[in-house]
């Protein structure tokens, strides 16, 4: 039997069992033989190289985000709208067969933003070229579900399964369960509050489960066992996820009112190129970028080429934003100084550690400027004339 037909057979048998109190241990065993399963799944067949044919694209940019949707949501219309890179639309389904990539210039940004093949039920078994598809999703920094507006608003919940099955989990963040397996000394179980969902012997058995006999584990919310078995499997990708419905100019006002109104969602119309910017601004929100522009001694930082920093991915201390610069630039810096949300007066001294805010503006002090009291080395990377903020037009930068 293959690994899908399991699957099958183990969610049938959970589809059987009545829900209690009696059956409750089972059907938890029963959900991590699943998640073992679909781990199993992910894996690339022996002998294969992995990834299979053709949809790695080169990242660009300052962030990806990537297109999901059913086919002939509209998701290739978009690109091209947003972009300006041409991806073939039509009305049959089907129509893109790959990837492709398209930049957004958004506040001073540059964001690769991927066009991608419509995906169905049973996507993350293989159907279609689902699994190529969803391998980009999960390269994706931000996720946007297209969705289209005049059709059923179980695609939502069908899609946001396919993506979960593969190890997404869309606007949500880590359980917080402490676990570490040990070498010795048993399964230590502990929790600060009390648990409605998970008990001891729960816990032990689905442990059991993935053969852990040895193992630290703290909850410290009140989690269910799909969140324990996800900090136990460890490879859950957790990613922001906007749902984009298009296509509104074909529906009524109050369904258009109703979807607004959905958690994360945009309401848009290509046809009518209705309401972009409000997808814009939601999507630059979720990606969580930071803008800092480097302010030369004696100048004014130039407003149009900011050092893009990333919670997500690397951070954004003073140090981040050093190594951004030049690797080496770390050990030459005395201090810093900061203008803009992060700093709590103009300019602030800070150190390597001080976390920046989106469009702060930063000035690097070097430890041998400030012994020979001479004009700084500090290269800005650009020259451009300095675009005046309104930050600026309040506090004008001196130093
Ligand atoms: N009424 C309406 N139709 C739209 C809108 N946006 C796109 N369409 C139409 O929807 C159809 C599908 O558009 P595509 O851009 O090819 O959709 P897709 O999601 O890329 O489709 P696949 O690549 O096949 O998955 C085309 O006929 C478009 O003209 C919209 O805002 N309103
Ligand atoms: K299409
Ligand atoms: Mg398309």
């Amino acid at each position: 039997m293959g690994i899908i037909e399991k699957i099958k057979e183990i969610e049938a048998e959970m589809a059987r069992t009545q829900k209690n109190k009696a059956t409750e241990y089972h059907l938890g065993q029963l959900k991590a033989k699943i998640a073992k399963l679909r781990t199993q799944l992910l894996e690339p067949p022996k002998g294969s190289s992995g990834g299979g044919e053709g949809f790695e694209v080169t990242k660009f940019g300052h962030g990806r985000v990537a297109l999901i949707g059913f086919p002939s949501v509209g998701k290739s219309t978009l690109l091209t709208m947003l972009t300006g890179t041409h991806s073939e639309s039509a009305s049959y389904e089907f129509t893109t067969l790959t990837c492709i990539p398209g930049i957004i210039h958004y506040n001073d940004t540059k964001i690769q933003l991927l066009d991608l093949p419509g995906i169905i039920e049973g996507a993350s078994e293989g159907k279609g070229r689902g699994r190529q598809v969803i391998a980009v999703a999960k390269s994706s920094d931000i996720v946007l579900m297209v969705l289209d507006a005049s059709k059923s608003e179980g695609h939502r919940q069908i899609l946001t399964k396919e993506l979960e099955a593969v190890g997404l989990r869309l606007n949500k963040r880590p359980p917080q369960i402490y676990f570490k397996k040990k070498k010795t000394g048993g399964i230590s179980f502990n929790s600060t509050l009390p648990l409605t969902h998970v008990d001891e012997k729960l816990c032990y058995q689905i442990l059991h489960e993935y053969k852990i006999h040895n193992a630290e584990i703290l909850f410290r919310e009140d989690a269910t066992v799909d969140d324990l078995i996800d900090v136990i499997e460890g490879n859950r990708k957790y990613m922001k996820c906007v749902y984009v419905y298009n296509k509104i100019d074909v529906i009524g006002i109050d369904d258009v009112d109703r979807l607004a109104r959905q958690p994360n969602s945009v309401v848009i119309s290509c046809n009518l190129k209705l309401n972009f910017d409000r997808l814009l601004s939601r999507m630059w929100e979720e990606m969580g970028l930071v803008r800092v522009y480097t302010k030369p001694q004696g100048q004014q930082p130039d407003f149009t080429d900011p050092v893009v920093l990333s919670v997500d991915r690397g951070g954004c201390t003073v140090e981040d934003f050093c190594n951004h610069i030049h690797r080496s630039l770390v050990k030459d810096v005395k201090y810093v100084l900061v203008w803009g949300t992060s700093a709590r007066h103009y300019p602030q001294h800070c150190g390597l550690g001080h976390v920046l805010q989106d469009e702060d503006v930063v000035q690097i002090v070097k430890k041998k400027e400030k012994e020979e009291g001479g004009r700084g080395r500090f290269k800005s990377h650009s020259t451009a004339p300095a675009r005046i903020s309104d930050r600026e037009k309040k506090a004008p930068l001196k130093t």
